[in-house]
């Protein structure tokens, strides 16, 4: 589902990011991407929604080729990746409900379909009381909750997630986690980056590490492998 080939990246500084990544990743799966800080994990996942282009190299995701994919189409490409970031990244102005119901709106659902699927997906991130609250009355692990929810809302085949617990406290990653692995459980394949030692040495899980640009180590059931 995601075949990468002799992908580099520089960015327009001159900046190598990537430099020659090889790898494929199935259908269901659930991969952490670690290594140190600035080693290309967010630029690796960001070429797996199209936020950045390789310079040279080639990505297929659900079996589009990126390099050939018009402007266009990216939307469509979209639809099937949902994604999570640490910040959060909410409209605060929109209440919960809102927020996540925006992703299915977009699309053109019917409201009898968008209501059934916010109210679902509510439940399995345990929100339904805080449907009609703003973001700025949520806590960080809350509205993290809520980003999760839109990701998936109109069940795509995969969620990247750059440090989604970045932010938040052992606890409240700890229930971030538990929900990763539900919506895994369901078929969803989840690709992660991560710095938590503690969470990757704990849910065990195939470990990509990134150094310089490069896959460095690709483990089944991989360790952290590096010191905080
Ligand atoms: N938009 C950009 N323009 C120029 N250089 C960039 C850009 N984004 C990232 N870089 C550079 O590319 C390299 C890889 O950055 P990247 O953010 O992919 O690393 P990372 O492993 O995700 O780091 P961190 O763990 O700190 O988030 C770094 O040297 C960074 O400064």
């Amino acid at each position: 589902m995601i075949e990468m080939k002799d992908v580099y990246k520089t960015y327009p500084n001159g900046v190598t990011a990537l430099n020659g990544i090889n790898l494929s990743i199935d259908q269901g799966e659930f991969v952490y991407v670690v290594g140190p800080s600035g080693a290309g994990k967010s630029t690796l996942i960001s070429m797996m929604f199209r936020e950045e282009k390789p310079t040279k190299g080639s990505i297929a995701i659900n079996g589009i080729q990126l390099n050939k994919l018009k402007e266009r189409k990216v939307p469509h490409l979209r639809r099937d990746i949902g994604v999570v970031f640490q910040d959060f990244k909410l409209l605060p102005r929109l209440t919960v409900y809102e927020n996540i119901a925006f992703a299915l709106e977009v699309i053109e659902e019917s409201p009898k379909n968008i209501r059934r699927r916010v109210m679902e997906v509510l439940d399995l991130v345990k929100l339904k009381n805080k449907a009609r609250h703003i973001p700025d009355e949520l806590s960080g692990g809350e509205q993290q909750r809520v980003s999760i929810a839109r990701a998936i809302v109109n069940r795509p085949k995969m969620m990247i997630a750059d440090e989604p617990t970045g932010n938040l406290d052992p606890e409240t990653s700890w229930e971030i986690m538990r929900i990763f692995e539900e919506i895994n459980a369901r078929g969803t394949t989840i690709i992660m980056a991560t710095h938590s030692k503690e969470i990757v040495n704990t849910i065990k899980k195939r470990v990509i590490a990134v150094e310089n640009g490069r896959i460095f180590r690709d483990e089944e059931r991989g360790e952290y492998g590096y010191e905080v």
